[in-house]
Formats: structure tokens, sequence, C-alpha cells
């Protein structure tokens, strides 16, 4: 390249677009016409820069800097943001410009995450494919697709233009930043999603069915009753009639609204916090109900039928959802939303909040109709036991587990605590949660109540003490983690959390990485796995069934965990990297 300031094969500094962070790049060519050098970052990403953004590396210093801004945190060891990516001893790979040591100044930076989804199923054209471009910007710097190379109908390499500084980017669709991409590919998705769709409502119906049996082995499970058999119009009729109750107590003007996430247009969504207002009044009403002669046994002896009139309801409510997101606004869908698929958007759910006026459907459904039905359910499973076992009171068993699933849920309507979650602030709504929310969380997680009306478990005393013991410590461990960690991402600065030491990001924002977020990378699941724990002992060892919870949670947690790593990794780069050496156990210390 004669005449130009870099050759080909040069490792000079290039600017990240967007932003004032300088990684260490190959320079590939020169393009005179445009006065552009393709460059290639470390972790694959193509871009063309302008010759102003590129800098000589031996101009570069590692700058010192507290790795946090209270005073107290100063005293944890000093890291910089420049350590969002590795340093070796002969040179600094990343560093910063003065103007991005303040980290509310480091917002600037421009962090983007492509999550290229095809729309069509016909993959011989380039052209009939569309593409869904997720950016999350920490600024207001966003780029635009200028061009697409696709080969056999895929495409290979976008070429963007951000807009803040005018820097073209190609992104590799396999090379995109710290590696990540989802593209759909349309028939095994098709088959997953639909046999997950068909089969996870027969396992909940089978799960109870196998509960109800004298001996609830999975390995013998009795047939299903006929479907026609436990669909009741009148028990959906009062599974509406609970959906719509909730909603009412919703819509109450009690309780603080209080903002909860940023939409992509910048607008933040409000919530209004009754939960806790909602459940006295649900208690209130049941109380006056089974006063005026209601016999909560109708859950107990219509069990089946109210699972599978709230599956028909989760059915309906979810085509609801899926018509009305063909409407709605491109920034008001979830990441990877509008896939264009039908089956796949229909299980996903396309919108990310949808609200009907101020009515916020998923907030509503995540805490509300099945967290609620859930206790009603536990509380009618005592009386059954009491019931058919002829008991004054309900067993120890039946009351642990009645209390434990009662003090889960009123901590969760206490901390309002789903709006920070994943679920609210990046998945779609569509029939996954409606159904979770809906049916899942009902009928599943009140099986140990339902397995105790027919098996008795009698509990010693040391060993109530023992399980209300591990159900303190999961609980303490679950608690304490979320809380710290929202308190941590609402106020950085926060002088409780002074003592902790924390990881600075690229994109402005720390990771803490003392205390329980030192124990281990996910101390909240830990938490909550200590506690499915404690749920289930009380019911004994003949069974495998009680221990449903257990496997269940376990399952999610650790493919969560995994979503969110890549997640972090793709946020935080090798910031993340550094976090997960300090920090090497994923969820349980020294064995995951
Ligand atoms: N009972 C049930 O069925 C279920 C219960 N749960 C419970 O819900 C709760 C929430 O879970 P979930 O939403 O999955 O995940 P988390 O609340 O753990 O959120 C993960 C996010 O936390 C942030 N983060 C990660 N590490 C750190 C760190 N070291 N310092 C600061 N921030 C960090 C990152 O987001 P960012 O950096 O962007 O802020 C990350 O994406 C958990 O307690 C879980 O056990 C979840 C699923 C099902
Ligand atoms: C198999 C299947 C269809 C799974 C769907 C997953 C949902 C059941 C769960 C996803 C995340 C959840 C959370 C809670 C309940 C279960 C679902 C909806 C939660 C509301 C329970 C109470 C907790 O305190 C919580 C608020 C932390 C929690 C949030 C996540």
């Amino acid at each position: 390249m004669p005449g130009t300031r870099f050759q080909s094969g040069d490792m000079v500094m290039g600017r990240w677009p967007g932003s004032s962070l300088f990684y260490e790049v190959k320079v590939l060519s020169y393009d005179a016409k445009i006065q552009l050098y393709t460059v290639v970052y470390k972790d694959g990403t193509e871009l063309e820069l302008r010759e102003a953004d590129m800098k000589n590396p031996t101009g570069f210093k590692p700058s010192r800097r507290s790795r946090s801004r209270s005073p107290s945190r100063r005293r944890s060891r000093s890291r910089s943001p420049a350590r969002t990516t590795r340093r070796s001893s002969s040179r600094t790979f990343a560093t910063e410009t003065p103007a991005a040591r303040k980290e509310p100044k480091m917002k600037e930076v421009l962090e983007i995450r492509l999550s290229p989804v095809v729309r069509n199923t016909c993959h011989t054209h380039c052209w009939d494919l569309e593409w869904l471009f997720v950016f999350e910007c920490f600024s207001a710097a966003s780029c635009h697709v200028l061009d697409r190379e696709c080969e056999g109908g895929m495409v290979l390499v976008c070429k963007l233009l951000c807009q803040s500084n005018s820097t073209r980017m190609h992104i590799k669709t396999d090379r995109l930043p710290y590696g990540s991409s989802h593209s759909v590919s349309f028939p095994p998705v098709f088959a997953g999603v639909s046999c997950m769709m068909l089969f996870l409502p027969v396992a909940v119906l089978g799960l109870m069915v196998v509960c109800s049996q004298e001996d609830a082995s999975l390995m013998s499970p009795p047939p299903l009753p006929a479907l026609d058999s436990l669909l009741d119009p009148h028990v959906f009729g009062m599974v509406v009639l609970w959906f719509l109750f909730q909603a009412l107590l919703y819509v109450l003007p009690v309780g603080k609204v209080v903002e909860g996430i940023p939409l992509k247009n910048g607008e933040w969504l409000k919530y209004r916090m009754n939960t806790l207002h909602a459940f006295v009044l649900t208690v209130a009403a049941l109380g006056a109900a089974v006063h005026q002669g209601v016999d909560l046994g109708y859950i107990h002896s219509h069990f089946l039928q109210l699972a599978v009139s709230s599956l028909l309801f989760s059915v309906l409510l979810s085509v609801y959802l899926y018509v009305r997101s063909r409407w709605a606004p491109q920034d008001q869908l979830a990441p990877g939303g509008n896939s264009g698929s039908v089956i796949y958007d229909f299980f996903m759910g396309s919108e990310l909040n949808p609200r009907i006026k101020g009515f916020d459907l998923k907030y509503f459904c995540e805490l509300r109709p099945g967290l609620m039905g859930w206790l009603v359910i536990n509380a009618a499973m005592a009386l059954a036991e009491m019931k058919l076992h002829n008991l004054d009171y309900p067993s120890p068993a039946m009351i642990l587990v009645n209390c434990f699933h009662l003090f889960y849920v009123l901590d969760a309507y206490w901390h309002e605590a789903v709006l920070g979650y994943m679920d609210t602030t990046h998945a779609g709504f569509g029939f996954m949660l409606v159904f979770g929310d809906l049916m899942w969380v009902p009928f599943t997680f009140s099986l140990q109540s339902y397995y105790l009306v027919y098996h008795p478990s009698h509990l010693s005393l040391p060993w109530i003490v023992g399980i209300v013991t591990l159900n303190v410590i999961g609980f303490s461990i679950f608690r304490k983690a979320n809380s710290q960690k929202n308190a941590f991402r609402r106020n950085p600065s926060d002088p409780t959390l002074s003592h902790l030491k924390t990881i600075p990001t690229a994109t402005g924002k720390s990771l803490l990485v003392s205390g329980l977020w030192g124990l281990v990378r996910h101390p909240n699941y830990l938490g909550d796995l200590i506690m499915a724990l404690a749920w289930s002992l009380p019911c004994g060892f003949t069974h495998i069934l009680p221990y449903f919870y257990v496997i269940y949670l376990t399952t999610l947690l650790v493919h969560r965990e995994a979503r969110d790593e890549a997640q972090c990794r793709r946020k935080y780069g090798s910031a993340w990297d550094d976090y997960c050496r300090e920090v090497r156990y994923r969820i349980i210390p020294r064995v995951y």
C-alpha cells in the first residue's frame, strides 16, 4: 500500500466504532478510492476505518485507574477498562482516552449485538431473506445496514454504517462481536418447538396423574383420562373468572407506580406495584367465599380439569398475543422476536411487553394468576389432606411445604422482583411464557402438596429443624444475591455495597466480584436450588416425583446460566473472561 501510513499486516490500534476505546487490529487492505483501511479485530470483526481512527501502538500506555468510583471501593485492586481485553507484557491491546475514564462517560461505548434471524424459509435467493438486527446501544449511536454479501442464500457478511462517526463495518455472521449469532434454521426449530408445545402440557398432566396414584412411580404411569372428560366448561369459566379477578386487582389504583425498563425508543414503561395488596384482597375474597359455603375441595377434585382449562386459556391468550404482535411496531418487539416462522414466533412470542393501555400482560401473568393460583392450590391440598385422613390440622410435612411456598411467593411480591429479570427485559411473551406462568407454575410447583395428600410423610423434629434450616440458608443466599445485584445495578455507588470488589467493563457497567458474587457466578441460582431441595425433602424418599421441582429448576437454571454466560461474554468481552477467571465456578462452589 504505497503512500499510506499503515501497511497491510501492520498491527495497530483501531477505534471501536462509536466509542473512545482502541483495540489492537490487523490492517488487511486500503481502499484509496474511499480512503478507508479494512482492519480485523481480535474477535474476527472486520471494519473499515479512517486513518484518523487508527493509531500507532507505540503511542499507547496502559492507563491507571481505580476499579471503582467510591473511595472505599478504590481500596480494591485497580483495574482499568483496558482489562476488557487482555494485556501482554509488551503491549497494550486496548486502552482508553481520558474522556472515557469516568465511568458514566463510558456510556458512549457502543455495544453491538446482532441477532440475525432468517425470516423466510426460502434459502435460494439472498434478497428473500430479511434480517432482524438487534443493536444494543449505550449511546445514541446507531448503525444501518448498507449491504449484505450472500452465498447460497445465506448472508455471510453485513456491511453496516455507524451513524455516529460514519465508520463502516463488515461484520461476518460467524464472527459477530464475541462470536455470537443466533441464525434460526427452520426445519429443526419448527420440529423442536412443535414437540415442546405438545410434550410440555402432556408432561404436566402425566405428572399430575402419577401423583395421585398410590404407587407414584414414573415407571408405571397410568393412562391419561380421555380429553373430553377433562374439558369442563364450568371449570373453564372458573379459570377465566380467576384471571379476570386478578386483572381487576391489578388495575386497582393502589400501590406505587414505578419505572421499569427503557424501551428501544427510549420510552420508560411504568408498572403499578400492588401484588401484595392483590394477595391480601385475594385471601380476603377466598375467606369470604369459604364463609359463604364455597368448597375449596373443588380444586382438589377438579385438579386435572383445572389444568386442562388453564392450558386452553394459555393457548387462546397466546393466539391473541401472536395476532396482535403482527401489528406491533418494530421497536416493541423482543430481540429476535419476528423470525417469520409462525410456529416459532407463536412459541417464543414476538412482543417484548404487550400492553392493553397500561395493562402489562407479561408482568401481570408472571406474578399474579399463576403464582397466586399455586398458593391457593396448596391451601386446597392441605384441606383435602385433612379431609381424606380425618385430621384436625394438616400434617407437619404439608405445613412445611405450604409455608415454604408461601414465603417464596410473598418474597417475590415484596420485592415485585421480575422487572429486572431476563424474561422481562429480553424474552418475547408467547406460548412458552404464557403456558409457563399459567399452567406450569401453578400445576407443577404444587405437585409436592398434591403428592402429600395421597402419600403421608412422617417427619421427626430434628428432620423438621434440618429442613427449615436448609430453607433459611437457601433463602438467605437467594435474597441477598438478588438484592445486592439489583441494588448495584440501580446505584453502583450504593454505600452499602462499597465493601464489594468490582470489575469495570467497557459498557460502563461493572461486575460484582466479591461477597456472594465472588463465591460463584450465579449465587442467586444456588440459593434457589437449595430452597428447591428443602421443599422436596418433607415428602420423604419413597418416590422421585416430589423432587420433580428440583430437577426442573436445576435443568432450567443450568440452561439459563449458559444462555446468560453467552450474553454476558458478548456484552462484556474479556472483562467477563476476567470475572470467570476470578470466580471459577458457575453455580455450585467447587462442583459446577
Ligand atoms: N423458580 C423458578 O422457576 C425460577 C426462578 N428464577 C430465579 O429468578 C432470579 C433471576 O434470575 P435470572 O433473571 O435468570 O438471572 P439474574 O438475576 O442472575 O440475572 C443475570 C444478569 O445479572 C447480571 N450479572 C451477572 N453477573 C453479575 C455480577 N457479577 N455483577 C453484577 N451483575 C451481574 C447480568 O446482567 P447485566 O450485567 O446486564 O445487569 C446478567 O445478565 C434468580 O434468583 C433465579 O433463581 C429464574 C427462573 C425460574
Ligand atoms: C418449562 C417451561 C414452559 C418453562 C417456563 C419457565 C417459567 C415457568 C419460569 C421462567 C422464569 C420464571 C420465574 C419465576 C417463576 C417461573 C418462571 C416464570 C419467578 C416469578 C418465581 C418467583 C421468584 O421469586 C422470581 C420472581 C425470582 C421468579 C422469576 C423468574
